[in-house]
């Protein structure tokens, strides 16, 4: 590990208030209580020293993730809450640093491609984020520093697929973080969720990356004795107040002293998260002689320069693009599942319609107008929605995005373009075969060469709308699960406004924006007027169908119907970038 400038974080008049729950509010109005904000943290301070690990401890709802937002400068988390005071980094205020530039953070959850593995993990930050001459070194120290070289080739795994153990996953967690050398190391919740002897190797390790300079800040529910033993500091938190912040032995000690000895045998930090707890009737009465006891740690940190000591980079674009294209890649040869379901709904889609539809517009009656204008409406509609799901990418990735955001990995429009220039041709090449061969199989117009391939031209134009359209609602849209029910009612409306179902005079005019935005209007319109351009209506009869412009009063060009479909198309990827830089910046530090 390179050398480290050790960093002092200090945190001075820290205050939080923040809105009543909506019960509480309701109870206190019946009861004629003030309905003021509530006091989540009280005016606290101190510090934390450079090299030393620190645990927030306390009981559930006391505040420990909004201090560890607050140290950390996560300001999006603590949105909605009334927060005061400063922090100082060396006696500088953080204001005057670049201050995520010598922090990491880990989140409780690890978000972690799940398809890479623990090498190729660490490379893909490494490179995006370190200078070529040292970004391999690195990458082998924090393997060797978090003792990742057993799983090193392992692929990372998920609930599906098995991979690394949830030990593993954590370290290679905060690897990631490692891999810039920070001073500061912030972790929510590290131990949540592994077994006792992952979380006592975990703490461990996070003991010597304190012992090498580094301040580690953890928040943590309930440790067993060997953890607690291995901090050496705890900040305990109640009531609002900082009620201890040490050294862990001395914490025992400290409540010892004031007639509250730590039992023997008993886990400590059972027995001092026990006594913060609010569980019996003399809760009020202890935390008096607890606040009256607490110790001000206003400790003065000499002003001193805050130096990071490895060099990091800022990417190019191109880096940017071609590092998120091989994720992408990567990712698409290993997830065969889902190319080969890919692969089954479009052979079987194939394989229905040419069933249904052998030749069926083979033919120069009105039955085989309506039949023709069936079968386009048909297999636009099959790629609309085929495409619309497709962005199930963004919403699995959504998590993986905020955390590599925060950390400024890359820019969003590098992780916009890197999807459509990389995944997008793999579904877009399959369904180009797709069309080939049911356009033949059901015998559209073939009377000119051309008209296939503009045929072909318009359906590519469908599925990049309907993905656009996905992407926006998946990105928009917080809830995954909203998104994905807003996908095919968003589809069904543009389909009502296609002129298929309702002839375009019948609109009512209050609605016909929607039939302006309609992307099967100008699909379908352009598809039908590149179908019967060369149609004979001579053959045909008298039938008004026989007159297929006039009946289905298409009266846009098919140029035009194609400029519509681009327009479209420009259009809601324009929206969805625009919804993924706003998400970016709301979580960049
Ligand atoms: N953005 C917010 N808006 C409103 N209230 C909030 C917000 N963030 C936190 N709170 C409230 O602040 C209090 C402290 O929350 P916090 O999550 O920091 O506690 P915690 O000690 O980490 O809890 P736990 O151990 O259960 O995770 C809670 O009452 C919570 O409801």
């Amino acid at each position: 590990m390179s050398e480290i400038s050790g960093v002092d974080i200090t945190w001075q008049d820290f205050s939080v208030k923040g809105p009543l729950s909506k019960t509480e509010k309701k109870r206190r109005l019946k009861e004629n209580l003030p309905i003021d904000d509530k006091v989540i943290i009280n005016n606290v301070s101190g510090t934390m020293r450079a090299g030393s690990f620190t645990a927030i401890m306390g009981p559930s709802g006391c505040g420990k993730t909004t201090m560890l937002n607050f140290l950390s400068n996560r300001r999006y988390y603590l949105k909605g809450l009334k927060v005061t005071g400063d922090v100082l980094v060396n006696g500088n205020s953080r204001k005057s640093i670049d201050f995520n530039s010598i922090t990491g953070y880990v989140m409780q959850d690890d978000v972690i491609m799940e398809s890479m593995t623990v090498e190729e993990v660490l490379t893909f930050t490494a490179k995006l984020r370190l200078p070529a001459e040292i970004w391999k070194d690195r990458i082998e120290q924090v393997i060797k520093d978090l003792e990742l070289h057993n799983c090193r080739k392992s692929e990372v795994g998920g609930v599906l697929k098995k991979g690394i153990s949830g030990g593993e996953k954590k370290r290679v967690s905060i690897g990631i973080e490692m891999l810039t050398d920070p001073a500061i190391l912030f972790l929510d919740e590290p131990t949540t969720g592994l077994d006792s002897y992952n979380s006592e190797n975990l703490v461990d390790k996070l003991n010597d990356l304190a012992k090498k300079g580094i301040t580690v800040v953890c928040t943590i529910h309930q440790p067993n004795s060997f953890i607690y033993a291995s901090f050496d500091q705890v900040l305990l938190l109640a009531g609002g107040y900082m009620m201890f912040h040490g050294d862990a032995k001395d914490a025992i000690k400290h409540f010892g002293d004031l007639g509250f000895p730590c039992p023997k045998f008993s886990n400590p930090a059972e027995h001092l998260l026990g006594l913060l707890s609010p569980i019996d009737d003399s809760y009020e009465s202890r935390m008096e002689i607890f606040s009256n006891a607490i110790v001000p740690d206003n400790e003065v940190v000499e002003q001193r320069e805050v130096r990071h000591a490895l060099q990091t980079k800022e990417s190019t674009f191109w880096e940017e693009l071609m590092a998120l294209g091989g994720r992408i890649l990567k990712n698409l040869t290993r997830n065969k599942l889902i190319f080969v379901f890919k692969v089954v709904a479009n052979v079987i889609f194939i394989l229905l319609t040419l069933m249904a539809f052998y030749q069926i517009c083979d033919g120069h009656s009105s039955t085989s107008v309506s039949d023709r204008a069936g079968v386009i409406f048909f297999i636009l509609v099959y790629i609309a929605f085929m495409a619309v799901n497709s962005s199930g990418a963004y919403a699995d990735e959504k998590a993986m995005f905020i955390r590599e955001q925060a950390s400024k990995t890359y820019r969003p429009h590098a992780y916009y373009l890197s999807k459509l220039l990389f995944e997008a041709p793999v579904d877009i090449i399959v369904r180009v075969l797709v069309i080939f061969l049911v356009y033949l199989g059901v015998g559209l117009s073939l009377d000119k060469a051309e008209q296939i391939f503009i045929f072909v031209a318009i359906a590519v134009l469908v599925e990049l709308d309907a993905r656009g359209w996905g992407n926006f609602l998946v990105i928009s849209i917080p809830n995954i699960q909203a998104a994905s029910a807003a996908a095919p009612f968003l589809l069904i409306v543009q389909l009502l406004f296609a002129g298929f179902f309702i002839n375009y005079n019948n609109i009512p005019d209050y609605l016909i924006w929607l039939e302006y935005m309609s992307m099967f209007k100008y699909s379908w319109g352009g598809a039908m007027i590149n179908e019967f351009n060369t149609w004979d209506q001579a053959k045909c009869g008298s039938n008004p169908m026989c007159d297929p412009n006039d009946f289905y009063d298409l009266k846009i060009s098919l140029g035009m119907n194609i400029l519509a479909l681009a327009i479209l198309a420009i259009g809601t990827h324009g929206f969805a970038y625009l919804c993924l830089v706003k998400l970016a910046r709301k979580f960049r530090l």
